[in-house]
């Protein structure tokens, strides 16, 4: 394909992104599978600039005042690339399959520049996004924003076992991963080449997994430890059960205890069986309704109950730019609503004594400290369990361990993001009822 061709492609991709919930990823791939003309190096300058312009995508449609595939790609072209307009003119020629020329509309946009921008478009966030970050971060929100929208994610493994002869493995295979830093378990490649972690043998024997190194914390610091009753009550996809039985692991590598995973979604709960059975794990499934019921005969018997509650997924816009223009306010003020009421049902489930553990990939505030504190108004028989008391586990590292519980700054809360520890934007508070 020419470069003009690539562009015209990317176009097209980017207005099939707009009327479908569907990711990237999966939209990229179908096109491939429609276009087998286009060779591996066509199919990456296409992804590649599909995501460049999702990064940026409200700044680039402020500039261009559409959000047409081609107006997003001009404005990447011009604004983010540096190409000329007299550039731009040579591959907008109309011919073959090059896209076709430049309106006099066109031309105008592309000479006038940026002009006034907001600051908050530099972010390509929505604006009532980049008002949060401010009420989270004060002067660091547009360093977190960046963070949080701009690079490729690398791509963070979750080791079954011992870390380093993977590493080890994988270097041989040509790769080059380095030890996360706060996960004990943690393999981190560079998102550049995309590694095809779902092809190695050691991922479909169950000894990696795919999983940010946040969320790999989140189970961790949940404080699930052998012997225990444990339920994972959001757990649909399972990156956090098989967190969670990992920490259920004793000494000579058996899982000890119970581990109910129980999620609204039959369809997901599914999805975590294959996953157990690769690692060769075991858990109990329970179908909710809306309601939460079907965990009657647990009601006070866990020992640790954690809620990874649905949320916007706006810790996870690095890898999926795609959705970040698509949430809106009253989208986040119904999850509040519907988090609220998860963690209340939940809580129900914990002994005497018994930890509960919120977590989700959220970096705004109405999903995270808005709901931990309304949880704590209503819920006074659970107290605060400091994230210092939970991070000293085989699980994470002693480094890590004296970082995070810095971070928290002696609460029982804590905030991870791409900005201050380089992973997904994940948001943990900890409690444990009263005795
Ligand atoms: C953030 S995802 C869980 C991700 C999973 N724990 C993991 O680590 O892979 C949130 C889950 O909550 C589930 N959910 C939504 N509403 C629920 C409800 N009312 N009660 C329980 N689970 C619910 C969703 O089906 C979804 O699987």
């Amino acid at each position: 394909m020419t470069p003009a061709a690539r562009l015209a492609a990317a176009a097209d991709i980017l207005d099939i992104l707009k009327g479908t919930r569907k990711a990237a990823e999966e939209v990229l791939k179908d096109w491939g599978r429609n276009h087998r003309y286009a060779g591996s190096k066509d199919r990456r300058a296409i992804a590649d600039k599909v995501y460049q312009c999702l990064r940026s995508r409200e700044r680039l449609s402020f500039a261009m005042d559409s959000d047409s595939g081609r107006s997003l790609i001009l404005g990447a072209l011009h604004l983010l690339d540096g190409v000329s307009v007299d550039e731009i003119d040579a591959l907008y020629t109309g011919e073959g399959y090059a896209p076709p020329k430049l309106s006099l509309a066109e031309r105008n946009r592309l000479s006038a520049g940026e002009g006034e921008a907001p600051q908050w478009l530099e972010a390509g966030l929505p604006a009532f996004v980049s008002e949060r970050l401010k009420a989270v971060y004060g002067d660091d929100w547009l360093k977190e924003a960046e963070a949080l929208m701009l690079p490729r994610a690398p791509i963070d493994l979750r080791v079954n076992g011992d870390r380093e002869p993977i590493r080890q493995g994988l270097e041989m295979l040509g790769y080059k991963p380095e030890l996360t830093p706060y996960s004990a378990f943690g393999l981190r490649l560079p998102a550049d080449p995309p590694p095809n972690v779902r092809a190695l043998p050691a991922f479909r024997q169950g000894i990696i997994e795919i999983q940010d190194e946040g969320s790999q914390l989140a189970a961790f610091l949940a404080g699930a430890k052998p012997g225990m009753t444990v339920i994972d009550y959001c757990a649909g996809g399972g990156g956090k059960t098989l967190g969670l039985l990992q920490a259920m692991q004793t000494l000579e590598g058996k899982t000890s205890g119970r581990l109910i995973a129980s999620d609204v979604e039959k369809t997901r709960l599914n999805n975590i069986k294959p996953r157990l059975a690769r690692a060769g794990l075991e858990a109990e499934f329970r179908q909710l309704t809306t309601d939460g019921d079907g965990l009657e005969d647990l009601i006070g018997v866990a020992d640790l109950v954690l809620v990874d509650a649905p949320c916007s997924g706006s810790g996870v816009w690095r890898r999926r730019p795609e959705t970040a223009h698509k949430l809106t306010e009253e989208e986040v003020a119904r999850l509040h609503e519907l988090q609220s009421a998860i963690l209340h049902r939940a809580s129900r489930l914990v002994k005497p004594g018994g930890l509960l553990a919120y977590a989700t990939c959220s970096i705004l505030p109405d999903e995270n400290d808005m709901t931990a504190d309304r949880f704590e108004a209503d819920h006074p028989q659970f107290k605060p369990r400091p994230i210092a008391d939970a991070v000293r586990v085989p699980q994470i590292t002693s480094d890590g361990a004296d970082a995070l519980a810095k971070l928290a700054n002696g609460s029982h809360r804590l905030r991870l993001s791409p900005g201050t520890s380089n992973t997904d934007g994940f948001f943990v508070a900890l409690y444990q009822r009263k005795a």
